[in-house]
């Protein structure tokens, strides 16, 4: 989930497009082609989103065919049962393979570049990769994998482990991984449900100028996965001695010649991956996606919305243990280099990342809006320190990307550029609301629902309301909805993560708000919504307000119940060696006063030294609402810092 809080009452956008910019968008071809193909007037983006939601057979039978879609199809029907949600089927008679599209090119242009912090740097052509993945595909084969199989990686983000997830894709088997940060039990609790038959592992990773070595991990689960028949070691940071049934790389691949790939092309729904629900409540769900709803999904989002094509230079900030990380891979598809960065984002220096993406001349640069947070934080000033003359986007997602964290990409970073705030996330693989190339970008909104996202904002009575707060849900159906969750055979799990709220229609979590250009703002996730007095507040509203003090470097907001009411408990975390005394608790007070309501007030301000986030860096409110209430912690394993918790139990300021 993503982006700001309140709306932009600015006269004047904080960017847009240029003549020339806007003419050579693929949008703008798409939709004057699309005007063309389907006789209907399409004058600007509210008119095609209009269009893609009410005839979305059109619409996705138009992206198949502009992207080119490797297959047998796209067939006589493109939507069956329509109006079905979940249960509508999109390109029934269609057959395909993810990976045959993604493999496209086999020339000597650079497919993957990867730096592993400031010690690894390697690049790999798309011949390279085609003949891995060949290699690859053969051995697997070799050892039984066929379509169905389950391969796990627990992998750092390297070229590797996508010839690895491409060579899975090749035969129809299912790829899931997770990164290698992760505990021995948080990688039972998922690949242990899923019972993969090969797992990939690197032998190591590296992390603020660190080596960890996997391999002892490993050695430590493989024991209780009994199900895995081969460890493939990946090179990369150096590590102890190889655990039972592990080859190296090396190893696994030397009987195969590279030659041409057999591609399985299989129905449209047929399993690509599974990915974990990133929350912090109960055993993670394995969420299950379709290869043809990946794939037409990524595809629409990267060229129309994020306007990738043939050699754009594309970079995003993630682990494999984030549906980024799936999203990113998909570039290869519209022929993109793909920029891989495994590591802390700030070793050796905060810059690391604009190293990279001036070294490597990158176009697309995605990230978090923690990211762009913490560099604000740190006064970093990229646009007078790094030449990033080829930068034309910048998406950010993860969290709400607040209207300062605007100011500053566009102040500090680069002043012509489309700033994608994005959101969406594991549940669909792919975003609700995004960038749009050839609109305006207004401070503190996200640009756009989603071409063929039927994406409204209701209220409490399932009405949709624009310029007021409410529920993002989804009305119609959309290619990359979950082919189902895993061991759930009736789909009664998936029934209730989504569809509980409003029958036939995808209730996301999200409480957000559409504004008067067409855009949206998200204010945090419904759970985790403060309900003082019977008010909801996003938390984003308060964290706008926050962290505009010099002196808090972040902060998490909660709800506390107390008194049969709630009262907003905030807790700061504050530069190094500051302490939070009345006077700085005051200012904090005053400033959201200012600019928010009395209600949303914090009745306590709390310093802490660390907040608990989830391995993909989003701060876990709900976790911490349970330590204030003395509440079971649950799915632990998804956290990059687990012992911050020990920080809110039982604090004897919230006991008054
Ligand atoms: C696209 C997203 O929404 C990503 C996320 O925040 O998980």
């Amino acid at each position: 989930m993503t982006s700001s809080t309140s709306t932009s009452d600015a006269a004047q956008p904080i960017w847009r497009p240029s003549a020339q910019r806007l003419a050579a968008a693929n949008l703008t071809g798409f939709r004057s082609r699309a005007e063309a193909r389907w006789k209907v007037a399409l004058p600007d983006y509210d008119a095609l989103w209009r269009w893609s939601v009410d005839h979305r057979g059109r619409f996705w039978l138009s992206v198949w065919e502009e992207a080119g879609i490797v297959g047998d199809g796209p067939g006589r029907t493109v939507l069956a049962d329509g109006d079905r949600m979940p249960g509508a089927r999109f390109f029934p008679e269609a057959k395909l393979n993810y990976a045959e599209n993604l493999l496209r090119k086999r020339d000597d242009g650079d497919a993957l570049v990867f730096w592993g912090e400031d010690r690894v740097k390697r690049r790999m052509s798309h011949a390279e990769l085609y003949d891995l993945v060949s290699r690859l595909a053969a051995a697997m084969r070799a050892m039984g994998v066929k379509p169905g199989d389950r391969v796990a990686g627990f992998v750092p983000n390297m070229p590797e482990t996508i010839a690895a997830t491409l060579a899975t894709a090749s035969i129809g088997a299912i790829w899931s991984s997770c990164s290698p940060d992760f505990g021995a039990q948080g990688v039972l609790d998922r690949f242990g449900q899923i019972e993969p038959k090969l797992l990939f592992t690197a032998d190591g990773y590296l992390y603020g100028g660190k080596s960890f070595d996997s391999l002892a991990r490993v050695a430590e689960f493989l024991p209780k996965l009994p199900s895995v028949e081969r460890v493939v070691v990946l090179p990369y940071a150096g590590g102890g001695a190889l655990p039972a049934k592990a080859v190296t790389l090396a190893d696994f691949v030397a009987p195969h010649q590279a030659g041409e790939i057999r591609f399985e092309r299989l129905p449209f729904n047929h399993p690509l991956f599974i990915m974990y629900s990133s929350g912090t409540t109960g055993v993670p769900k394995c969420i299950v996606h379709g290869a043809g709803g990946t794939l037409i999904q990524h595809l629409k989002e990267h060229r129309l919305h994020s306007d990738i094509r043939e050699g754009t230079r594309m970079f995003y900030f993630t682990t494999c243990g984030w549906m980024m990380w799936n999203w990113l891979v998909t570039g290869l598809a519209s022929g993109a280099t793909l920029l891989l960065y495994d590591g802390s984002p700030f070793h050796p220096t905060g810059n690391i990342l604009f190293d990279f993406a001036a070294a490597e001349r990158c176009e697309f640069f995605g990230t978090s809006a923690k990211f762009i947070d913490a560099c604000n934080k740190a006064g970093l000033k990229p646009i007078e320190t790094h030449d990033l003359k080829a930068l034309r986007t910048i998406a950010s997602t993860g969290s709400p990307l607040l209207p300062e964290g605007f100011d500053y990409v566009y102040s500090h970073i680069k002043k012509d550029l489309c700033l994608s705030s994005i959101s969406g996330g594991t549940d669909i693989v792919s975003c609700f609301v995004l960038g749009n190339p050839t609109g305006p970008v207004w401070r503190g909104e996200i640009q756009a629902r989603g071409l063929g996202m039927g994406v409204e904002v209701w209220n409490d009575e399932g009405k949709p309301v624009v310029e007021e707060k409410g529920e993002l849900v989804c009305t119609r159906p959309f290619p990359s909805m979950p082919v189902g969750f895993w061991n759930d055979p009736d789909g009664a799990k998936y029934r209730k993560a989504y569809f509980e709220r409003f029958p036939n229609i995808w209730c996301h979590g999200d409480y957000a708000e559409i504004t008067r250009h067409g855009g949206m703002i998200i204010y945090g996730r419904s759970d985790a919504v403060l309900n003082p007095g019977g008010v909801r507040i996003g938390t984003a509203e308060i964290y706008r307000q926050v962290e505009q003090l010099p002196e808090v470097v972040e902060s998490i907001v909660i709800g506390q119940d107390w008194d049969g009411d709630v009262r907003v408990v905030l807790f700061v975390r504050l530069k190094e060696g500051l302490t939070l005394d009345d006077a700085l608790a005051d200012r904090i007070k005053r400033q959201i006063r200012a600019n928010t309501t009395p209600r949303h007030v914090p009745a306590r301000i709390l310093q802490v030294t660390d907040i608990p986030r989830t391995k993909s860096g989003k701060i876990t409110e709900l976790a911490v609402r349970d330590m204030v209430h003395g509440r079971a912690i649950k799915n632990k394993e998804a956290l990059a810092n687990p012992e911050a918790l020990e920080l809110y139990r039982d604090r004897k300021e919230l006991r008054e």
